[in-house]
């Protein structure tokens, strides 16, 4: 398996090297040669696999054993879950004869990152401590200089995947002051000598623009060889197809043999990697019915489903997503507008303006609606057309696709925006409903999608909502939603006993006052100088 750049060029890249440089040069975002089909006799083989089990099937449909041997893999998989907490690292819980929870938060940082960032860093050190073996003192070591960007928790995810790894240093740039209070102290209590915070005056895109324009810098990334934890780095969207196939197997179990259901899989979406990691398990042969992209008030991705066009401010304006009111009875807003367009919402993690991986869902649309001789052809006029596309959003903030490629685009996916006022409501009736349960506020804005499209689908389907977070990451909007229950207590009912005393504990972060790629290099460059004089 090899894998090439959205934007095009003729870069064909082994799995490793694709892990190791993260962001292709032209800017685009690595994708496998081919999508990979589903063995025969799946169904059976894998229907009681464990986590562990169909992670090391499914990525080594996507990693030539001459790279990584099965051993090997299966080693490295083994290790990556062995943090987690439960059993079945994403167990599905029931909620209603329709409804299932997909819980993807039981990893060492209680989000749905862990999942792909434990294996990650398995990775780069994997790949790092390959690379050294044979080197000799003289011969300098390859080191890796992660550099990523959070909206809260890829940061921590990050942070406790790579921290004390060897040869790997890493700096998380968050938005400053727009995350949630635990969400920063995971971060920021982290005292590992390899780890640097930067807390940056401004947004998650301007962090993720900075991100970006690092790894566009040749020089600079040819210095310091900067790998990404970001979804932009593919292994991040490969270890995330697992759980499908997990949860599928697990409601398949519990749905009564002789019934016909359709499964659909609901995915609270802020930066598209997640659900981009349902698409490829849809491709490869999951069954599954058209996936749910949920997002809040910055709602880019559901605009484009209903208007065919990409836009980081809305332009319509009689657009009635727009102009939906706010709830009186919970009296919360709708968002905040704040900096650049993005809204402040109470599912801060998918406060994002520019979802970076809907590129690589681009590449597979504009390749379907192009023509051409072959398919050399066909894969080389698609990288033209996504690049002429991103170009266009970069510069003028929008671009309309044709209509071919947004029907292409619904064909797969519907998309749904969800207010912070609707967010409350949801999270208040799953908690008075039997049996009760507390949603995260990213987990609300994906249940109450689940509950809007329900409407329009057929009887026979039945939903997995995934749910990415664990409610005590995000106290604000679980205390504004429960605090009139007389039977709801935060401390008692939803804070873990990891998360008490972390507020108080002494914090290691650097602030950048502006939102600019310079400022971010000097604290870079200002840790690479003080690790000069360091033995190899
Ligand atoms: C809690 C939570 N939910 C949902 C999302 C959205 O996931 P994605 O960016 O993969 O779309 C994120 C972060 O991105 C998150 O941290
Ligand atoms: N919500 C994310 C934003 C970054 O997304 P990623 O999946 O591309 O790393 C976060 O919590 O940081």
């Amino acid at each position: 398996m090899k894998y090439f750049s959205t934007r095009g060029g003729d870069e064909l890249l082994s799995f490793e090297d694709t892990v190791l440089t993260g962001l292709a040069p032209n800017g685009g975002l690595y994708i496998p040669d081919h999508i990979p089909q589903l063995p025969e006799n799946w169904q059976e083989k894998w229907s009681s696999y464990s986590f562990v089990d169909l992670s090391t099937e499914i990525l080594s449909l996507y990693i030539s054993p001459e790279e990584i041997s099965r051993a090997e893999l299966r080693a490295l998989v083994e290790k990556s879950y062995k943090t987690f907490r439960h059993p079945d690292i994403t167990p599905l819980k029931k909620l209603n004869e329709k409804t299932f929870i997909l819980e993807l938060f039981h990893g060492p940082t209680f989000a749905f990152k862990d999942v792909a960032l434990q294996l990650l860093g398995n990775l780069f050190e994997f790949f790092l401590v390959r690379r050294n073996k044979n080197k000799t003192a003289e011969e300098k070591k390859e080191k890796l200089t992660v550099v990523g960007a959070t909206s809260g928790d890829t940061g921590s995810a990050a942070i406790y995947g790579l921290r004390n790894k060897e040869n790997i240093s890493i700096f998380i740039l968050h938005p400053k002051g727009r995350v949630s209070p635990i969400q920063e102290a995971q971060m920021t209590t982290v005292t590992d000598p390899n780890v640097h915070n930067l807390a940056v005056k401004g947004t998650f895109d301007d962090c993720q623009d900075i991100v970006k324009a690092l790894f566009g810098d040749h020089e600079f990334n040819k210095t310091h060889r900067l790998g990404a934890v970001n979804s932009i780095n593919w292994a991040r969207i490969l270890a995330q197809t697992v759980y499908y196939f997990l949860s599928y197997f697990h409601i398949r179990s519990q749905l009564p043999a002789s019934s016909q259901h359709e499964i659909q899989y609901v995915v609270p979406t802020g930066n598209f990697g997640d659900i981009l990691a349902g698409y490829y398990a849809k491709r490869m042969g999951l069954p599954m019915g058209k996936l749910v992209v949920a997002t809040n008030s910055n709602d880019i991705l559901a605009r484009f489903w209903k208007s065919g066009a990409y836009e980081k401010v809305d332009s319509s304006s009689s657009n009635a997503l727009q102009s939906e009111a706010t709830s009186p009875a919970s009296g919360a807003s709708d968002g905040k507008q704040a900096l650049g367009g993005v809204k402040e919402t109470l599912s801060p993690a998918m406060d994002i303006l520019v979802s970076s991986n809907f590129e690589r869902l681009l590449w597979y649309l504009a390749y379907e609606n192009t023509h051409g001789e072959n398919d050399n052809e066909k894969r080389k006029k698609a990288g033209e057309t996504v690049d002429s596309w991103m170009k266009k959003v970069k510069n003028d903030g929008r671009v309309e696709v044709p209509v071919s490629v947004v029907e292409s685009a619904r064909r797969d996916f519907v998309a749904e925006r969800v207010s912070d006022s609707q967010t409350l409501d949801t999270i208040r009736s799953y908690f008075n409903a039997e049996p009760s349960y507390i949603a995260d506020p990213h987990t609300a804005v994906g249940l109450t999608a689940a509950n809007i499209v329900s409407s329009t689908n057929p009887p026979s389907t039945v939903q997995i909502v995934l749910s990415t977070a664990h409610p005590a990451k995000f106290s604000e909007a679980v205390t504004r939603a429960l605090s009139g229950s007389t039977n709801f207590d935060f401390e008692r009912d939803v804070l873990p006993e990891e998360f008490k005393g972390l507020l108080e504990k002494k914090r290691n972060v650097i602030d950048v006052e502006a939102p600019k790629v310079e400022l971010v290099k000097e604290v870079i460059e200002r840790f690479a100088n003080s690790l000069k004089n360091v033995p190899n």
